[in-house]
Order: structure tokens, then C-alpha cells, then sequence
């Protein structure tokens, strides 16, 4: 049985862009993300989500415009841990990208997204999100690099998925 840990990851678009943060320390160190991180106890997931953008780019979103797109799930080889994932994507924002201590910010058009610079599982489940679907993605990693077996499902709801398996909504 793995345990659990619950995590956060949201991603700013416009029609042609997507921001992205070049993490500077921790985990995932050198490679480009979205924005996010641990829920702390007694924070929901969209709080959570909301107060790691604002923390790693400065940027403030509204609840009602933060919109759940995914569920990642990750292992590793020889951990007991699962790190659960909640995706969310927004294309209405306040502020401007501002670099951070964790993470450099910068603009991305669709096409010049730099996978080579990322997690190996973005390559798979990303193009889903760009083209507005909604998906489930199961990955384990053999090491930080290596991608062992995965699964990626497109999904109808999130509603619909998470009721399935029996998690709660992420409000
Ligand atoms: N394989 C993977 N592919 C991906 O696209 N994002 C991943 C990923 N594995 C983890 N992430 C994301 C989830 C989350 O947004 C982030 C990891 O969160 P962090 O460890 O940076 O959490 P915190 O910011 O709470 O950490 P600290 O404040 O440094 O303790 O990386």
C-alpha cells in the first residue's frame, strides 16, 4: 500500500501561451512546471493551489476561474510513496509574473514548449491539457529521468472520476 501525498499544479494560458516557472531549489530543481506544491493541513486543494501561484509567481487567480483539467499520480521505484496531483489551468489572472526565489518565469508559445526541459510524463499528458481536454495520468519512475510503465486516460468529468474512485472534489 502507498502512502498518499497530496499536491497542487497549476498552469496560466492564453490562446497561445503557457507560462511556465524554471525551478530554482527542490524537488524537480532545473526543469520547467507549473506552479505549485504541497496542501498544507487544513487548506483545501484549490486554497492550496491558489496560494502556491501566488507564492511562486506572484500571480492571483479566482476561485471561479481556476478550473480543474487533471489527476496525476506518481511513484517512484522503491518509495512508499504515491504523489497525487491535482491539475488546474486558468486563462484569467491578476498581476504580472514576477520571478521568485523557487522559480525564473517565462511566456511559452504552444510550439516551443520545452519538453526536453521538463518531467518526462509532461510530454504525454500536456498536449491533452492544450487542447482543452481533461485527463487521468499514472506514472512510476525507475529514477528521476526514466519513466518505467504509465497509463493516460482522457476524461469526460472530473466529477464523474472522482466519485468513481471515491475522492472527494477538490473545493
Ligand atoms: N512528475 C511530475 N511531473 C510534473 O509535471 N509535475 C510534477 C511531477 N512531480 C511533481 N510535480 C509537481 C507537483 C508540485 O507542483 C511540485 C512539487 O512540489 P514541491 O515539492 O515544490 O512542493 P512545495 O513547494 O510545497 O515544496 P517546498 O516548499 O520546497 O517544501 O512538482
Amino acid at each position: 500500500m502507498l502512502l498518499k501525498k497530496a499536491y497542487t499544479l497549476v498552469f496560466i494560458r492564453t490562446a497561445t501561451q503557457i507560462l511556465l516557472g524554471f525551478k530554482k531549489r527542490g524537488f524537480g530543481v532545473n526543469l520547467y512546471n507549473g506552479f505549485g506544491g504541497k496542501i498544507e493541513p487544513n487548506e483545501t486543494i484549490v486554497d492550496a493551489a491558489l496560494r502556491e501561484l501566488k507564492e511562486e509567481c506572484c500571480l492571483t487567480v479566482r476561485k471561479s476561474d481556476l478550473k480543474n483539467v487533471g489527476h496525476l499520480e506518481f511513484s517512484f521505484e522503491g518509495e512508499p510513496n504515491l504523489m497525487v496531483v491535482s491539475v488546474f489551468s486558468s486563462n484569467i489572472y491578476e498581476g504580472t509574473p514576477k520571478d521568485t526565489e523557487e522559480m525564473s518565469v517565462k511566456w511559452f508559445n504552444y510550439s516551443e514548449i520545452p519538453f526536453q526541459k521538463m518531467w518526462p510524463d509532461d510530454a504525454i499528458w500536456l498536449p491533452l491539457m492544450l487542447e482543452n481536454k481533461l485527463f487521468y495520468g499514472r506514472f512510476h519512475y525507475i529514477n528521476n529521468n526514466t519513466i518505467g510503465h504509465y497509463k493516460v486516460e482522457e476524461l469526460k468529468s472530473m466529477e464523474e472520476f472522482y466519485a468513481k474512485r471515491n475522492l472527494g472534489s477538490v473545493n
